[in-house]
């Protein structure tokens, strides 16, 4: 049978050979100033990058309210170092134009979440606006995750590369990733363990980036993160379901009460 991580493919392959026959003429933001991710990462001593997440195959709907222009506000008044953007329509609700919204509002660097397995997706990425983009080793032969990598950042954009386990890790490495995301959560399965980030963080060079991503609810979970040596997370579903958001980024950073 499927996994859920193919049958999302599946999808994205003919949603690029759509856009491809379509072409891509509508470009607001191709020219734009682009921040580092990387840099925004470095400059905190603890970095939240908040996700603008509206659903998923494994939670359905989380946001039944969803503002990305006024999240990604509030996201950046409560000190998030970067926003990440959902823009896969089928399985997460997303789109390109919230990437967009949130680009006209914030200065934070913006991440452009997405399975990318194709250069015109770059390309989309830069023309609405993200300074940085998700790669998943998962999804990508070696070769594949080289050249994407290489095309980011002639496209002046940076790249999060995503692994799973200590295999796509070396991979990552292999192909000069400089900012890496462990996903605590099995593209395959959706199992969710912070022991995943835990103990891949000691294979990892000083000079690159670490993001634990996935999962993370709670104070002592960034506690933990910060024991093995990581210094920043990606956090979707904690963040997308309080009512306060501000009040929750506090929490989860500082364990600052909640409102
Ligand atoms: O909502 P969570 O559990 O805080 O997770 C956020 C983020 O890590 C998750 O959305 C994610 C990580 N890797 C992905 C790849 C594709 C889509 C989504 C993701």
């Amino acid at each position: 049978m499927e996994n859920i991580l193919e049958k999302i493919l599946a999808t994205k392959k003919e949603e690029v050979l759509a856009r491809k026959k379509r072409g891509l003429f509508f470009r607001p933001f191709w020219d734009y100033p682009r921040k580092s991710l990387k840099q925004a990462l470095k400059n905190k001593d603890f970095a939240i990058i908040a996700e603008i997440k509206r659903a998923s195959p494994s939670k359905g709907l989380i946001a039944k309210e969803f503002d990305p222009k006024m999240i990604a506000k509030v996201y950046e008044q409560a000190g998030a170092a970067a926003i990440s953007c959902l823009t896969d329509e089928p399985f997460f609700g997303g789109h390109l134009e919230y990437l967009a919204a949130a680009r006209e509002e914030v200065s934070l660097p913006i991440l452009r979440k997405d399975f990318i397995i194709d250069e015109i997706q770059l390309e989309e990425a830069r023309a609405f606006g993200a300074d940085a983009l998700l790669l998943i080793v998962a999804a990508l032969s070696p070769e594949r995750l080289k050249d994407l990598l290489k095309a980011t950042y002639e496209l002046g954009l940076e790249a999060l590369v995503e692994v799973h386990d200590k295999k796509e890790l070396e991979i990552a490495l292999n192909a000069g990733a400089e900012i890496i995301g462990i996903n605590n959560r099995n593209l395959k399965t959706f199992e969710v363990s912070l022991e995943t980030s835990l103990s891949l963080a000691q294979k990892i060079p000083e000079e690159v980036v670490l993001v634990s991503e996935s999962g993370i609810k709670d104070h002592t979970d960034i506690l933990r993160l910060k024991e093995a040596g990581i210094r920043a997370a990606l956090i979707g579903e904690s963040l997308m379901r309080a009512q306060n958001k501000e009040s929750m980024l506090g929490y989860l950073l500082k364990g600052q009460k909640l409102t």
